[in-house]
């Protein structure tokens, strides 16, 4: 490992699934901390990383995996960081960055801001980069690479540590951003969390018919259906918490969707193809212009999972 590339002395990673696992493969492949330490609740995931060998040390004593570290991610479920920060809190070491990974920001920053002490930086973060794998298995290196990374800090930031824990995030190959957390809520409850509530739907309703059609839901499934299932079989733990935890603006996002769902039925019940096929010309301009930003492929993959 090149002195150069090091950005934290001690690097410490808590909930080690696939975001955590990715970020402690990634800082291991770059070189970006001289010691990387890996916490979990879980006995099986801490034999597990064990076994991975993608961490120096491996506990499941949380306060004493964060002393001495510099740097600390959280990578557990929306509904956990206040847990986590409670416990770790009064072990920070003065002048370390602290940061999550959280689907969610604002709820996930009003759990944790209570347990932090004076004299750490706090710079959450959420990359948006994942898959519907989730456990230390699912994880790679690759994972972050040309993805968002989005950063919802306080105002009143150290400029000097933010600008090295973007450093951190453009090392593992992701481009940051700034937000407020309520405006990443937002955008997030209309990019991913509705759409993998659609998903979500469609699945069980297809699954309540199924009795119904004996099995040709599953025989006959075509493209756009496997694709929802895919997302659909995203964690349950971790999309529960994300409803639960950005209620406010999922619910405000549902709304609009409702009305424009009521939209399209009207106009299948009145044959008003005209008002289909404008809002069809649009959304195909959408995916297009998605394509072109380079931030997806043409092709379906049909929920391969990385490597396959
Ligand atoms: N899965 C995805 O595609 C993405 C997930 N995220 C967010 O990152 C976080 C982690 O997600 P994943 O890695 O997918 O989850 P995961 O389910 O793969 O891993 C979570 C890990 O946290 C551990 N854990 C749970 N509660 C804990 C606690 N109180 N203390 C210590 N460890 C605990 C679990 O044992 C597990 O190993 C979540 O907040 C999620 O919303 C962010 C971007 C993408
Ligand atoms: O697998 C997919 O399609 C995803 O959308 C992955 C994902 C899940 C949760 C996030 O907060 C960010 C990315």
């Amino acid at each position: 490992m090149s002195d150069a590339s090091i950005l934290f002395d001690r690097l410490c990673v808590i909930g080690i699934g696939l975001i955590g696992s990715s970020i402690l493969r990634a800082a291991r492949e770059r070189g970006l901390a001289r010691t990387l330490v890996a916490a979990d609740l879980s006995e099986k995931v801490v034999k597990r990383v064990e076994e991975l060998d993608i961490a120096d040390m491996v506990t499941r004593d949380l306060a004493a995996a964060v002393e001495g570290a510099d740097c600390v991610i959280l990578c557990v479920p929306s509904g956990a960081f206040g847990s986590v920060a409670e416990v770790i809190g009064a072990h920070l070491k003065a002048g370390a960055v602290i940061s999550d990974t959280g689907s969610v920001k604002g709820a996930v920053v009003a759990q944790m801001t209570p347990f932090l002490p004076q004299g750490v930086h706090f710079i959450p973060a959420h990359p948006v980069a994942g898959t519907e794998h989730s456990g230390p298995d699912a994880g790679f290196a690759a994972l972050f690479g040309n993805r968002w990374c989005i950063f919802t800090p306080a105002e009143d930031i150290d400029p000097a540590k933010l600008t090295l824990y973007r450093e951190f995030w453009e090392k593992l190959g992701s481009k940051v951003e700034c937000m407020t957390p309520e405006h990443h809520d937002l955008v997030l409850a209309v990019t991913s969390h509705v759409p993998h509530l659609i998903a979500y739907n469609i699945v069980g309703t297809a699954d309540d018919l199924e009795t119904v059609t004996e099995s040709e839901v599953i025989k006959f499934s075509a493209g756009g259906f496997r694709d929802f299932t895919r997302i659909a079989a995203s964690d349950p733990t971790m999309w529960r918490d994300v409803f639960l935890n950005n209620r406010k603006a999922v619910l405000e996002v549902l709304g609009r969707f409702s009305e424009d769902l009521a939209y399209l039925q009207r106009a299948i019940r009145w044959g008003e193809g005209d008002k289909l096929f404008e809002l069809f010309t649009r959304t195909r301009a959408v995916r297009r212009s998605i394509i072109d930003l380079g931030q997806e492929t043409a092709e379906p993959d049909f929920g391969r999972k990385h490597g396959e």
